[in-house]
């Protein structure tokens, strides 16, 4: 509809989802709308100050880049003006009509209508602009592009129903005005000294001022009122750049919350001055709750790059690798110059070393908690892991020069406990190595299920030797990277030659040397039957209760590798398994000494050892006729 030159527009229907649900759940945390807000208008006065270093006209001769806050009792409304980069007429459609991060559809599918858990979403999720309509029953946007001329303001309102409208305006100032329409409860926000409190708890830290009209006792009337003269609210000071003395906790877990978007505080957090080679300030935080699209890895990261307190650019990934795209924060470099771009990120020698120390701190910090004394610090690690440890697992092919440090870092679940929980470390395994064990044993499956009751565990639970269980779609590959810890190397209980050491018994080696030579004939046969299916056939001593199992040739992949590629519609070199058969196994017994039907057997036995290892049978209705057959003889 278009009423002279105004325009009526539907929000992306994820836009008015979030409205309402975010209007429920983030009610009782209604203050941070101020938190947002401001940290979008400080946004864009970073954003104009990086556009002006090339033009410098931009500035308008209005360089001094402030917030202003103010109120109006008889209207019944709350400004926030900034005079940043402002947005043009179709700026203000797109970022205020629509959301364009990756991944949106599948957050929204994930909010379950529980309001607490939504609302742990929502933060996560990061509700900026839209968080004003917590507090107000309209919003009013005027705003005015630098660089634009007067003419080509723009306003935009909406009643968070649906729909917005959009008009041309005259504006003489470039940035930007939000103006909230309160709703009748909310009119304890038209004062003051309210609102500089919930500036000061929430963004004391933004580094350009943000002011207020001061107020004054006035005598006649005997009441305070609203002067004409703007005061200053916060510190004013990048956070990062003041001393870590002068900066309290509180005001640590604000800034992050609100470069972050995060509700909840941060786990743990790191701010040094590094001089030498480079200088640069780095302040890095690692948050509790992995965002919702922390399985996208072309997220950027959380990392805000400034020069010389100046910002430069958003989410630069090339300051940190992406296994610690979780990591959000500030680095400010007296080194690089001022007009840097992506490309000159790239080659930049200075940058690299940035991204070296910053990935440093990051370990550092949580091999802190990983191994404090304090058991509570520990605790908060194991919730770390949970919450970030298959993005962890990723840097031990993507960050060769910490493998080790990452390797200290890693959780698995273990035969040691009867959970699916990712708890123990390689540390703690190889403390309970058993004498005579040289290897670190592991075992790859689908889930948890298919790992722990692997036919493969057989003769390491006889022996009671302790195997990881790795079922995270990761594991594979990080396996590639990860040999070895400690100088014990990392072995498959699924791959051929299982070697156990000196923990295999001179006497069972002899035994299977002996049912080798027993079952030859056997072996052959079966390895004709299969010559489609198995490379080959073997006799075992690592089965106790299962007839047979499947392994990989020790060069190989794993059936359960070959099984994800295959899935994932990538490339899979055409290997068949090793059968290897448990010749104490009644079945086998049977087998051997059967005439009948001794093919129809010997497929069944391979079909089942596939199936226990989590695999697919080819010809799935022939193997169920198999059964069938035998059930009735
Ligand atoms: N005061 C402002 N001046 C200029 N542009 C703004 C301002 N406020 C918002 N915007 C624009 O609107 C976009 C959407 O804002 P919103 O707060 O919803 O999301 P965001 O800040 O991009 O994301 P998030 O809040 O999750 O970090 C911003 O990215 C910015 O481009």
């Amino acid at each position: 509809m278009t009423v002279a030159n105004k325009e009526t527009l539907d929000f992306q229907a994820e836009i008015k989802q979030l409205l309402k649900l975010m209007i429920h759940s983030l009610y009782s945390n209604k203050e941070i709308f101020l938190r947002e807000l401001i940290s979008n208008a400080s946004d864009a006065s970073d954003k104009l100050r990086f556009e002006a270093i090339n033009q410098p006209s931009l500035y308008e001769s209005d360089s001094e880049l402030a917030i202003q806050v103010a109120f109006d009792p008889t209207a019944k409304t709350i400004s926030i003006t900034d005079n940043g980069i402002g947005m043009s007429r179709d700026e203000v459609i797109a970022n205020l009509g629509t959301i364009a991060k990756s991944g949106t559809k599948e957050f929204f599918s994930k909010l379950s209508g529980d309001q607490q858990k939504d609302a742990t979403l929502i933060g996560q999720f990061g509700v900026g602009f839209y968080s004003g309509f917590i507090v107000a029953d309209r919003v009013t946007v005027e705003s005015r592009k630098a660089g634009l001329t007067a003419e080509e303001g723009v306003r935009w309102e909406s009643a968070g129903d649906g729909e917005f409208t959009i008009e041309a305006i005259t504006r003489a100032k470039r940035g930007t005005t939000i103006i909230l329409h309160l709703k009748p409860e909310e009119e304890e926000l038209l004062s003051s000294w309210k609102l500089k409190s919930i500036i000061r708890k929430y963004s004391d830290h933004i580094s350009i001022p943000i002011q207020m009209f001061k107020e004054e006792w006035d005598e006649k009337e005997s009441k305070q009122v609203v002067t004409s003269e703007l005061e200053n609210v916060n510190e004013a000071s990048a956070l990062w750049t003041r001393n870590k003395n002068d900066i309290t906790e509180e005001q640590y877990q604000e800034f992050y919350k609100s470069i972050s978007h995060d509700f909840e505080a941060p786990l743990c957090y790191s701010h040094n001055r590094v001089e030498g080679r480079s200088e640069f300030t780095q302040l890095l935080f690692v948050p509790k709750k992995a965002p919702f699209d922390l399985w996208d890895r072309s997220k950027r990261s959380g990392l805000k790059l400034y020069v010389k307190r100046v910002f430069i650019m958003d989410d630069s990934e090339q300051l940190m690798p992406s296994y610690l795209r979780f990591v959000a924060g500030v680095i400010d470099s007296a080194d690089l110059p001022l007009n840097v771009s992506r490309e000159i990120l790239q080659e930049s020698r200075d940058v690299k070393f940035i991204r070296e120390s910053s990935s440093k701190r990051v370990l550092n910090m949580l091999d802190d908690l990983a191994n404090n004394e304090d058991e509570a610090k520990r605790a908060q690690y194991q919730d770390f892991w949970n919450e970030f440890g298959q993005v962890l697992k990723e840097g031990t092919g993507e960050d060769a020069p910490n493998l080790e440090k990452i390797a200290g870092l890693l959780r698995f679940a273990s035969t040691q406990n009867d959970s699916e929980a990712q708890t123990t470390s390689l540390k703690e395994y190889v403390e309970r190595m058993k004498e005579g064990q040289e290897k670190i044993y592991y075992v790859t499956a689908e889930s948890y299920l298919a790992a722990k009751n692997s036919p493969h565990l057989e003769i390491f639970k006889k022996k009671g030797i302790e195997v990881l269980l790795l079922t995270d779609r990761v594991d594979e590959w990080m396996l590639s990277y990860l040999t070895e810890f400690n100088g014990k190397a990392l072995a498959s209980v699924a791959k051929g030659g299982l070697d156990l050491g000196d923990l295999a018994d001179e006497k069972e080696k002899e035994e299977q040397i002996e049912a080798e030579k027993q079952y030859t004939f056997l072996l052959q046969k079966m390895k004709k039957t299969l010559e489609n299916k198995a490379k080959d056939v073997r006799i075992t001593l690592r089965l106790t209760d299962s007839p047979a199992c499947l392994i990989a040739d020790e060069n190989e992949l794993s059936g359960n590798l070959l099984r994800m590629l295959k899935a994932a519609g990538q490339q899979a070199p055409d290997t068949k398994p090793i059968l290897e058969i448990n010749p104490d196994h009644p079945l086998v017994k049977k087998i051997e000494s059967t005439t009948d039907h001794f093919d129809d057997w010997t497929h069944i036995l391979f079909d089942q050892a596939l199936l226990a290892e989590g695999g697919h049978i080819e010809d799935p209705g022939s193997f169920v006729k198999r059964i069938n057959q035998m059930l009735l003889m």
